[in-house]
C-alpha cells in the first residue's frame, strides 16, 4: 500500500488557504480537513457554549484549543487510511504539540501574503454562512450576484472582514503562529510562499507536491 501523506496549509485570514487546499484536494485526492468548516458545522447553536463558540468564530478570534482539538481529531481517526490535508489546524502550539503527538506530518505549506493584500481580499470577501462557502466579487464571483451557488441563499459578510477588525486579527495571528512556524521549520518540513496572486503561488505549490507525492510513492514501492 502506498504510504499516506500528510500535509498542513498555514497562513492568516485571507491568505488563500482555503482556495489552494481545495486545489490540493483536487490534484492530489487528499481529503481536505478545515477547521473552520468543521467548527461551523459541529457546533450546537441552541447551547450556551455553542453561543459563546459562534461569537469567536464571527469575530475572527481563536476558538479555544479543547474545543477545536475535540472537534478535528475525532475526524482525522475516521480518515485513518486516507492521505490529508488540513486547512487552518493547527493554529495554536498547543494544538501542533497534541497533533504531533499523533501524526508525523510530511509536508507543512505556509503563506506569506502582504497585509494590504489581505485587507482588499477580506474587504471583498462574501460568505455563505451555512456551508462556509467563500466567494470574492472580483476573483471568484458567484454566478448571482449575492447569492450562493449552490444553494442560492443569501451571501453575508463578516464584521471581521472589515479593515478596522483586521489588523488586531492579523496581530493575533502572527504571535500566535511564530512557534507553530518555528517548530515545522525544526522539523525541516517548512515551505514558504510569498506573493500577492494566488494563480501565481498555486504553480509552485502544485510542483512542490508533484515531487514530494512521486518520491513518497517511488519510496514505498521500493520498501520490502
Ligand atoms: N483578488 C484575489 N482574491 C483572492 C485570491 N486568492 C484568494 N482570493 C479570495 O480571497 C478571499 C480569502 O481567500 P480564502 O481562500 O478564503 O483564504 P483563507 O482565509 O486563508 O482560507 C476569498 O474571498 C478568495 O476568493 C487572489 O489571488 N486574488
Ligand atoms: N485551529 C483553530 N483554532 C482556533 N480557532 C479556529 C481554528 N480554526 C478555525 N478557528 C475559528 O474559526 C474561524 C473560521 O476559520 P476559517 O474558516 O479557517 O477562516 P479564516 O481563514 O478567516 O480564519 C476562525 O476565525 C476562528 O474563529
Amino acid at each position: 500500500m502506498a504510504k499516506l501523506f500528510r500535509a498542513a496549509i498555514l497562513g492568516p485570514p485571507g491568505s488563500g488557504k482555503g482556495t489552494i487546499s481545495k486545489r490540493i484536494a483536487q490534484s492530489f485526492g487528499l481529503q481536505y480537513v478545515s477547521s473552520g468548516d468543521y467548527l461551523r458545522a459541529g457546533i450546537p447553536a441552541n447551547t450556551e457554549a455553542g453561543v459563546q463558540m459562534k461569537t469567536y468564530i464571527e469575530r475572527g478570534l481563536s476558538v479555544p484549543d479543547h474545543v477545536v482539538t475535540g472537534l478535528v481529531l475525532p475526524k482525522l481517526e475516521q480518515l485513518s487510511s486516507h492521505s490529508w490535508l488540513l486547512d487552518g489546524f493547527p493554529r495554536t502550539l498547543a494544538q501542533a504539540l497534541v497533533l504531533n503527538n499523533l501524526y508525523q506530518l510530511d509536508l507543512v505549506i505556509s503563506l506569506n501574503i502582504p497585509y494590504e493584500t489581505l485587507k482588499d481580499r477580506l474587504s471583498d470577501r462574501w460568505i455563505h454562512p451555512a456551508s462556509g462557502r467563500v466567494y470574492n466579487m472580483s476573483f471568484n464571483p458567484p454566478r448571482v450576484q449575492g447569492k450562493d451557488d449552490i444553494t442560492g441563499e443569501p451571501l453575508i459578510q463578516h464584521d471581521d472582514d472589515k479593515p478596522e477588525a483586521l489588523m488586531s486579527r492579523l496581530r493575533q495571528y502572527k504571535e500566535v503562529a511564530k512557534p507553530v512556524i518555528d517548530l515545522y521549520k525544526t522539523q525541516g518540513i517548512l515551505h514558504s510562499f510569498s506573493g500577492t496572486e494566488t494563480n501565481k503561488i498555486w504553480p509552485y505549490i502544485n510542483s512542490l507536491l508533484s515531487t514530494k507525492l512521486n518520491r513518497q510513492l517511488s519510496d514505498a514501492h521500493q520498501t520490502p
